[in-house]
Order: C-alpha cells, then structure tokens, then sequence
C-alpha cells in the first residue's frame, strides 16, 4: 500500500514558516507583505480558490486586498487595475485568477504584470529565468513549486537516475513542472493529449504527476510499482450518495487504485491544492523581501 503524502501538513509547515518570515521582515524593516487577488467573473470554483488564498494570506500577517470585477469587464479597465497595482507599494505579489473571460486576452493581461510582483510566476521573465536555470532570482509558478517539494520529501533532491513522466503541457502546471523535474536531473517525458500509449509510458516513470483535468484517468496499472505519484488535478464530480445535488472532489489518478502499486501518492483534496496556496505565500513574502533588500527564506 502506497504512502499518503499529506501535502496539508507541509502546507501548514509552510505557512507557519512564513508567518515567521513576514514578522521577521516587518520586525527589521517595517514592511508587511502585500498580495491582490484579481477575479473576474463569478466561476464559484474560482471563488473558493480565490477566498482560501485570502484567507490564508491574513493568517499569514500579509496585507491582502481582493479586487472582483464583473464578467463583463473590459480588458482596458483590468489592465487599468494591474497599471495600478503594479505601481503600489504596499503590493508585492499579484494573481489574476484563470481563466478570465474570452473577450479578455488572457496573455496580454499576464505580460502587463510587473514582473518582480509576478508571484504565480506565468510572466515571460520568470518563464524564461526558471527555463535557463536562474531560479534564484525567478518566481516559480506555484502548483508545480509545490507538487516539488512533496516529489523531493518522498525523493530526496536529487532525482538522478529516475524517470518522470508529466502528463499534461500547459504553461500553468506541465510545462514549469517538467522543467523543475529536469533541473533536479530527472529524465523527464512530457505527455499530452497527441501521446501515443499513455498507459505504457506511464509504467516508466519512477515519478508520474498527473495535470490534465479528466477525473481518475490514470488507471491503477498504469503505475510503475514503488513510483510516486503526484495528482494535480482538481475535478468535481456528482456525489449522489452523498445526496441529491451534491459533489466531491476527485484528481486525475484512480486514488484507490494506484494505492496498490504506488511507493507514495498525493490525495485530491489535501495534497497538491493546499500546497499551490502555500507556496503563493511563499512567493509573496519572497517578493516582499527583495523590495525590502532582506534574502528571502527558501523552501
Ligand atoms: N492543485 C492545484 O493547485 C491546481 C490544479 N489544477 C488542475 O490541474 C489540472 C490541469 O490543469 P491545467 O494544466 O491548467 O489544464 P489544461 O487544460 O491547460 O491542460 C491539460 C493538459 O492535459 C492534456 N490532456 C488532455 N486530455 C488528455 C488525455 N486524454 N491524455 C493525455 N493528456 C491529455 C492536454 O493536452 P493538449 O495540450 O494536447 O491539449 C493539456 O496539455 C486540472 O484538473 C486543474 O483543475 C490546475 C492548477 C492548479
Ligand atoms: N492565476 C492563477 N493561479 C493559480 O494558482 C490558479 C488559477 N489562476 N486558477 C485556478 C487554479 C486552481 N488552483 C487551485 C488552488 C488551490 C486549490 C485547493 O486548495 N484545493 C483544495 C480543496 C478546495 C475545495 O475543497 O474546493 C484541496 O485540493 O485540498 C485548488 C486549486 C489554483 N489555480
């Protein structure tokens, strides 16, 4: 039976640390972290996530502002609001929730962030800087930084020698993951939606993450045995025996399944959700700390 990696707990680890981190800073130098959330729309998932990372960041002692605009809010009037915040300085850290709506271009909106408050990590700077290995200085998007940390406390560091596999390519989660897979020396495999026999490059991986959005795709004989399975996806499902309307949560991997022959698994919920918003805060103290001149702890 697999290991449950139980993302919440180091989650809450987490973000203990930076709590004692923000009261460091503004002990030294009187600065309080800053985070704007940005929604547009009333998508509820959207909205759960968006209220959790409020939440959080006021545990977190940071100084948080939540900004919703309606569906049909303009480009211009959003990118109005990011020119705004961009040039506030009780802001370090800002997060335009996705997806926006179609007649907003979802890039143009991410490049308009400044890139030192760029804390979910998705601008062509930080892209670029964790791509040619300057992590030191980047933001790393915050799924794949926190689907990182659980691979290393099952893995160790150092992953030479073993296979991964990411299943899916976005430039949210696949794509930065495969490559924080690779600058820890995996052998990493990127698969998507053209791959050719998904099962069978999956039995290769020493390391599987699953970021694809289709409930329980991945089958329990898809799994190498001993792997570790990292199961980002989110998806919500009718539950009726839970009763008429209701739904639960499932990820992308047949949990129950993939326990059989996995080393170490994350749960959906409890694993890799609670972690994203952790290293959000991570990242927001990390920014805070640069404009402050102050090294920033790492993770
Ligand atoms: N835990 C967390 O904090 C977060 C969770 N998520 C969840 O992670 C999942 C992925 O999110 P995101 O990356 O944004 O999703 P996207 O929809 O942007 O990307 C999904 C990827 O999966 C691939 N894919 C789709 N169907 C298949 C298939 N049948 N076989 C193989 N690959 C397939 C797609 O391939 P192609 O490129 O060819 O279309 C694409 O690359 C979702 O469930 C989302 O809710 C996302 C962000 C944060
Ligand atoms: N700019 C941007 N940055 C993001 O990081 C971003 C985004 N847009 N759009 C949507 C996705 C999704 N996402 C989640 C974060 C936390 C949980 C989370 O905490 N989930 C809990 C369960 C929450 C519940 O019960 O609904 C868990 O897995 O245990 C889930 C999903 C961040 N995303």
């Amino acid at each position: 039976m697999a290991e449950r990696i139980e993302g919440r707990k180091v989650a809450d680890e987490i973000v203990a640390a930076v709590k004692g981190g923000a009261e460091g800073l503004r002990g030294r130098t009187g600065v309080v972290p800053g985070i704007a959330v940005v929604i547009v729309g009333t998508d509820p998932a959207s909205q759960v996530y968006v209220a959790s990372k409020s939440r959080k960041a006021k545990e977190c002692g940071f100084h948080s502002l939540q900004h919703e605009l309606a569906e049909e809010t303009d480009e211009a009037t959003l990118l109005a609001l990011i020119a705004d915040l961009n040039a506030d300085p009780a802001i370090h850290g800002i997060l335009v929730q996705l997806p926006l709506p179609a007649h907003i271009d979802a890039g143009r909106v991410i490049q308009s962030i400044d890139p030192d408050k760029d804390v979910d990590g998705f601008h062509f700077i930080n892209v670029g800087k964790l791509s040619t290995g300057e992590t030191d200085s980047a933001f790393v998007p915050c799924t794949p930084a926190g689907s990182m940390i659980l691979t290393e406390r099952a893995r160790g560091r150092d992953l030479s020698g073993l296979t991964a596999v990411v299943i899916g390519r976005s430039n949210i989660v696949g794509k930065p993951m495969a490559n924080l897979l690779l600058a820890a020396n995996a052998t990493v495999t990127i698969a998507h939606s053209r791959t050719r026999d998904l099962a069978a490059l999956c039995r290769t991986a020493d390391i599987l993450v699953a970021a694809v959005g289709r409930p329980r795709m991945v089958k329990g004989d898809w799994i190498k045995p001993g792997a570790t399975v990292i199961d980002v996806g989110i998806n919500r499902i009718p539950a009726p025996e839970k009763g008429d309307g209701k739904s639960r949560l499932v990820g992308d991997v047949d949990f129950e399944a993939a326990c059989e022959n996995a080393g170490a698994i994350t749960p959906v919920p409890g694993g890799i959700g609670p972690m994203t918003i952790a290293m959000l805060m991570a990242n927001t103290l990390a920014a805070a700390c640069r404009r402050a001149g102050v090294a920033a702890p790492s993770f």
